[in-house]
């Protein structure tokens, strides 16, 4: 990635005065998977919803290679879109759909009958599709309809599709919220080998701590919607964790 992602004054009020973001600045230059920690409602999706314009920044810029996509509509900012992968905690699969025909959805948009993508989508679509399904590790589910997936088979499906259209960004949204502990360390595994096999950085919003400090080489603690926080994680002390999730008496 040539440039890489910038925040610059990003402030985000749902209700007007009632800022739940301020004045974030950040700067995203190189590979590899940042955290995002805080506690609840301290706006960490609304920090990565901002990036792909899932949620409308109130003021601010956001760069991706130097274009701010604040101020795109319509085409401008679909294209925009494009650049930016997407994973969710509830994985927002068409579960209906097989999981092959999930991926593809992912490159051309919705294809409703099953055996319609060996016809419309180009080979090399395909091609990638199956390439990804063998990197999350499901090479042999593409003809399964998701709803007959476990959580953690969906997530991987879920990743799978985001990188589907070569990102130039992936955010991730509580990927592992949804899953119990060892599909959630499964799925960090992943995603972690998976940014450095794609080359794409990986800004994850995560709950857990002990995972984002396992494999996150940045994690940026958030607090009332600032940034109070943002080193790797051996530089993360109990101090800076009372900064980000207040007193100590729940610890
Ligand atoms: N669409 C919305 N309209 C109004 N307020 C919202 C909206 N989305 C979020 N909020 C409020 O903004 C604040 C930040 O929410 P956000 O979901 O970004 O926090 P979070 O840190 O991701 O929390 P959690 O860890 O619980 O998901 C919360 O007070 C929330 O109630």
């Amino acid at each position: 990635m040539s440039g890489g992602l910038s925040i610059r004054g990003l402030s985000k009020a749902y209700v007007p005065g009632k800022p739940v973001l301020r004045d974030i600045n950040l700067d995203f230059d190189g590979q590899g998977v940042t955290a995002i920690i805080g506690p609840s409602g301290t706006g960490k999706s609304t920090l990565i919803r901002c990036i792909n314009r899932l949620v409308e920044p109130t003021s601010g810029k956001v760069l991706l290679d130097g274009q701010d996509l604040v101020p795109l509509r319509g085409r401008a900012l679909r294209l925009a879109r494009r650049r930016i992968g997407m994973v969710f905690q509830e994985y927002n699969l068409v579960e209906r759909l097989a999981v092959m025909e999930n991926l593809l959805s992912g490159r051309l948009g919705y294809v409703p009958l099953w055996r319609a993508w060996l016809r419309r989508y180009p080979q090399e679509d395909i091609d990638r599709a199956f390439a990804l399904l063998d990197a999350v590790g499901l090479p042999e589910h593409a003809t399964r309809r998701a709803d007959a997936l476990s959580g953690g088979q969906r997530q991987r499906v879920g990743i799978a599709r985001a990188l589907m259209q070569r990102p130039a960004l992936l955010l991730a949204d509580e990927p592992t919220s949804s899953l119990d502990p060892r599909t959630a360390v499964e799925v960090m595994e992943l995603l972690t080998r998976l940014a450095g096999e794609q080359d794409v950085p990986v800004i994850v919003n995560i709950h857990n701590v002990e995972l984002a400090k396992r494999y996150c080489g940045r994690i940026i603690g958030m607090h009332q919607g600032s940034i109070v926080f943002d080193g790797p994680p051996e530089k993360l002390m109990p101090e800076h964790l009372t900064l980000i999730y207040g007193g100590e008496d729940w610890m």
